[in-house]
């Protein structure tokens, strides 16, 4: 059998089993080699290995024969770009289907690829993955809602598919729903419009685990809110986990009642952090182990990875897009990834990272303009030439970058969030009653904005 035969067995694959499951099971599949009338091939991870080997072996068996290939069974086997294999026979058993997890139960459907194993743990999200894992356990439920909160592409939907997936395999019996809030609201309007709000009640009051993922959606739709109350206490009280994601903290989200915002904060509260470099790199390497799987010719320059993690520090979402476009040029046009070829490549998207402003470009430029020490600004002294250099510095920093109060606090010394609110208050009102201060402000924005 040649890649050929298996290019077309794919074609005829995706007609059968859809296009979704094509994409997210299939196409990450590298025929290897026949030999013994068993036929290998390379998988990304042991997990996608599993999935495959016990829902498509049987269709991919079949197509195989149809097209005169003498093969008896399939194997599947892990290989970094190091050698390492790791045969998925020898894995745990995979788990169930997920798409509707929890048997008849509305829940979303679930990414493959969001699993704990391909989640790179690191400084800034290694309380959040912790705080996952320990709910992925299924054990006594200890925080009840785990709240994670952080900003755009840093990892909230991975880590709660990861724990979905995670219980699926561990507690098949349990019923887990994960829904982003918008679907809990289009199905609660269905409802309304159906007349069967008693169903949607029972549906939803009936989970074992509960999972909604970006609860600011919901923020001033007061209908939503209210079932949303509802089901999160009916669930509380008869001691079902529940786990929330949103794009800030709980005190933070307009428009969400006081009531909500105070039954979320009551079990345990965890950010992402903007990812640092460490992280950022850990994840480039990750991602090309999974490519070279899928094409062991990708040959990438020393230095390149280090460059995308220092230039790219938007978010993943941002990272993995300039990872995925080289890999699609070098391709295309049979080149090794150089740095030339990456700065050519991802020129827009490396413009647009430049523009980002980082709270420690803040502290460096503010702490230079008063001719403070950067330690100073960070530490605990309050006399007023440190102060205000340091709530501007604050104020800069919430007005400039996608940071949080709390995330703005923490970079501060540890400050809490209130403190950054009194400081973003602070500066405002002396921008109009203080001349001086006005113009220092303003000048030190454009400075940063370049
Ligand atoms: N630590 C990590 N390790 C591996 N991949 C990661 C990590 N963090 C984020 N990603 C990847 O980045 C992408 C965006 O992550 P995800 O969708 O979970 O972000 P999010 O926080 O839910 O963002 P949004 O607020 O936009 O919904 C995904 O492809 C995810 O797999």
């Amino acid at each position: 059998m040649t890649d050929e035969t298996w290019g077309e067995i794919c074609a005829d694959l995706e007609k059968s089993i859809g296009k979704n499951n094509f994409v997210t099971w299939i196409s990450p599949l590298k025929f290897d080699r026949l030999q013994d009338r068993v036929a290998r091939f390379h998988v990304p991870t042991t997990f996608v290995g599993n999935w495959v080997e016990r829902h498509f072996s049987d269709q991919i068996l079949d197509h195989l024969t149809r097209v005169g290939v003498d093969v008896e069974r399939l194997e599947f086997s892990v290989r970094s770009d190091k050698g390492r294999q790791t045969t998925a026979r020898h894995a745990q058993p995979a788990p169930k289907p997920a798409t509707a997890i929890g048997g008849d139960l509305p829940g979303a459907p679930l990414d493959g690829r969001f699993t704990f194993d391909s989640f790179v743990v690191g400084k800034p999200n290694e309380l959040a993955h912790a705080a996952a894992r320990r709910v992925a356990e299924a054990g006594p439920v200890t925080f009840n809602p785990l709240f994670l909160y952080g900003g755009v592409g840093l990892g909230k939907t991975h880590l709660m598919h990861a724990i979905a997936w995670e219980l699926r395999e561990s507690s098949p019996q349990l019923r887990v729903v994960y829904l982003s809030a918008e679907q809990f609201m289009y199905r609660f309007v269905q409802a309304l419009r159906e007349r069967d709000t008693i169903g949607f009640k029972e549906l939803y009051r009936s989970v074992d685990v509960l999972m909604v993922d970006d609860v600011q959606f919901i923020a001033g739709k007061d209908s939503t809110q209210d079932e949303f109350f509802h089901t999160f206490n009916a669930l509380v009280d008869q001691n079902k986990q529940i786990i929330i994601s949103a794009d800030r903290a709980p005190g933070e989200i307009k428009d969400l009642e006081d009531r909500i915002k105070s039954r979320l904060q009551c079990g345990l509260v965890v950010d992402l952090h903007p990812t640092d470099y460490e992280l950022r790199l850990g994840i480039l390497q990750q991602k090309v182990d999974l490519y070279r799987v899928q094409y062991p010719g990708l040959a990438i320059s020393d230095g390149v990875l280090e460059f995308l993690a220092h230039r790219i520090t938007t978010n993943v979402r941002v990272l993995e897009g300039a990872l995925t476009r080289l890999f699609a040029f070098s391709s295309l046009v049979g080149r090794e990834i150089t740095l030339e070829l990456a700065q050519d490549c991802l020129a827009d998207i490396l413009r647009s990272s430049e523009r980002k402003v980082s709270v420690e470009d803040i502290q460096r430029k503010v702490s230079e303009h008063y001719n403070i020490r950067l330690a100073d600004m960070l530490g605990p002294r309050r006399q007023r030439t440190l102060a205000r250099p340091r709530q501007i510095a604050m104020y800069l920093a919430k007005k400039l970058t996608t940071s949080s109060l709390p995330d703005i606090g923490r970079r501060f010394g540890g400050r809490d969030h209130t403190t950054v609110m009194h400081a973003v208050k602070r500066v405002e009102e002396l921008r109009s009653s203080d001349a001086q201060i006005a113009e220092d402000v303003e000048m030190l924005r454009r400075t940063l904005e370049g």
